[in-house]
């Protein structure tokens, strides 16, 4: 028997019962008729939802929304349309490169420039197009084209569709005798039928291109071919393009930049995004000078701004008065230590306010803020360190141990000594001192550890290592995975090496 099928403590027959939870919660609340013997439920929730709500709307803090304003951003935005306006005018936009670091709104900007433009298009109905790719996901030549094929040949479909509907529609009426045959394109009805034959045969054609498997020369060519279907402009929005010029080289921006030369009926323009400005060192100077031929850049933003973008999404995001005075001015000044990010002046914002809702405070204050700095640098932490590799967490794990037994400052030879020891009880391959020393270098540029350089006169030079991540909650991390967990039962004895 399930839970629904079980019959209610008072009798109440379960769909009736159901109909109950329709109810508006807070109504019920209000009310007092949700109590215990009435529900049967024992008040967990309860205590929760009872408190002065702090949150009017979340989802405007997420990243996943993409606000209708962005303020200090006219200039680069204005800078888009203008550049981009070229393509409601039938005319090939210039090629676009953004550069900014993370959160700079970037691609808000540029989300916000398509919606605009492709508005617009339809408004004046002018066949115009933008199609996104994410290049950190999507990282290869063959995988961009074969996306933006099929989104082509879909459009494609779509447009034959409603052609073949069209012609459905006028060949009634010219057989009713509701319109001439002469005022159509067509002569007679059997013209409308062979165009109507000769769409449905293309219709057939338009198949999908898989996602592995072909010749990349073919995907290009079904991708060549969906563009240039009809009349149109089509801007190709790569965001992180740096990440697909990094994984797969710049063949996809050059194929891609020398279309225009061979399209007859449509054109195409590129807008890459880029938070590495010097990602174009490695392309072919013909795509860097077609790439670039404009540049826009988003400078980071200062506190001053931060505190404008923060107190636009908080009216829309939290409750009346949820919010002390200084919790904004904190965000923003803690978000522009960190050059000038939006997204983390935002993630700092929701987290201040969902751990005062889980404390059930009334409102969001300045300790809010405080802690949710704090669990946002420690979640980073924990993800940079559960996804280092198992050599690196070896090295990581002997400094926290070293650490813990109260060894400060340790040299990379005591860290090698109790690195190989680990290694041996958990069945790795021992690296030589000198690959660790490289693995320590890389924790110190993850911010992990600290390793300076100190001249020990005569005797040469070492590295003084100490870590600089909260060491409890690291020793979790490292023995959450599973080839390290044997290593908390063998901590005794690396222990007695310093009891001795
Ligand atoms: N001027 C602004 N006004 C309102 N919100 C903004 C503004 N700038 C950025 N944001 C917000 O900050 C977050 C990050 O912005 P966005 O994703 O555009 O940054 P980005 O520069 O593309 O960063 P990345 O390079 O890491 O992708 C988003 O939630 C975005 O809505």
């Amino acid at each position: 028997m399930t839970a629904n099928d079980s019959p209610s403590e008072d009798g109440t027959p379960n769909e009736e019962r159901d109909q109950s939870f329709a109810v508006d919660v807070e109504d019920v609340l209000e009310d007092g008729m949700l109590d215990e013997t009435d529900s049967g439920s024992q008040g967990l929730f309860d205590d929760l939802l009872s408190g002065e709500p702090i949150f009017e709307n979340k989802e405007v803090l997420r990243p996943s929304y993409t606000p209708h304003e962005l303020p200090h951003r006219s200039d680069q935005i204005n800078k888009m349309a203008t550049i981009l306006v070229a393509a409601l005018r039938g005319e090939t936009p210039s090629n676009i490169l953004i550069y900014g670091k993370t959160g700079t709104g970037k691609t808000a900007s540029a989300k916000f420039v398509s919606q605009e433009l492709e508005q617009t298009s339809k408004k004046y109905d002018v066949p115009c197009e933008v199609e996104y790719i994410n290049c950190e996901v999507t990282d290869t030549q063959y995988r961009v084209l074969a996306q933006l094929a099929n989104k082509f040949i879909e459009q494609n479909e779509a447009h034959v569709e409603r052609r073949l509907s069209d012609l459905a529609d006028l060949r009634e009426a010219v057989e009713e005798g509701v319109t001439a045959a002469e005022a159509t394109p067509f002569e007679d009805i059997g013209g409308i039928d062979s165009r109507v034959d000769e769409l449905e045969g293309e219709l057939e054609d338009m198949e999908p291109v898989p996602m592995t498997g072909w010749p990349t020369d073919r995907v290009y060519k079904e991708f060549f071919e969906a563009v240039d279907y009809r009349e149109r402009v089509v801007v190709i929005m790569l965001d992180e393009i740096d990440k697909l010029v990094e994984k797969s080289g710049d063949d996809t921006l050059y194929n891609l930049s020398r279309m225009n030369s061979e399209l007859d009926n449509s054109r195409v323009s590129i807008m890459g995004i880029s938070n590495d400005l010097k990602f174009t060192d490695f392309l072919d100077p013909r795509v860097k000078s077609s790439l670039g031929e404009e540049e826009i850049v988003f400078p980071p933003y200062d506190a001053n701004q931060l505190r404008d973008i923060l107190q636009h999404r908080a009216d829309i995001a939290f409750e009346d008065a949820a919010l002390t005075d200084d919790v904004i001015p904190l965000c923003a000044a803690f978000a522009a230590q960190e050059h000038g990010d939006a997204r983390r002046a935002l993630d700092l914002l929701r987290t201040a306010g969902e751990l005062a809702e889980r404390s059930q405070s009334e409102h969001v204050d300045e300790s809010h803020v405080r802690k949710a700095q704090d669990k946002i640098e420690l979640d980073r932490v924990v993800e940079v360190v559960r996804t280092l590799p198992t050599q690196s967490k070896l090295v990581l794990f002997s400094i926290i141990l070293l650490e813990k037994n109260g060894v400060h400052n340790v040299n990379t030879g005591e860290v090698f000594n109790i690195y190989k020891r680990l290694c041996e009880e958990v069945d790795a391959d021992v690296l030589t001192q000198r690959r660790v020393t490289d693995l320590i270098s890389e924790l110190d540029m993850l911010g992990i550890v600290n390793a300076i350089v100190v001249s020990k006169g005569r005797y040469g030079r070492t590295k003084e290592i100490s870590l600089s991540v909260p060491i409890e909650e690291t020793e979790a991390v490292l023995l959450a995975d599973s080839r390290l967990s044997e290593i908390e039962e063998i901590q005794p004895f690396v222990q007695a090496r310093f009891d001795n």
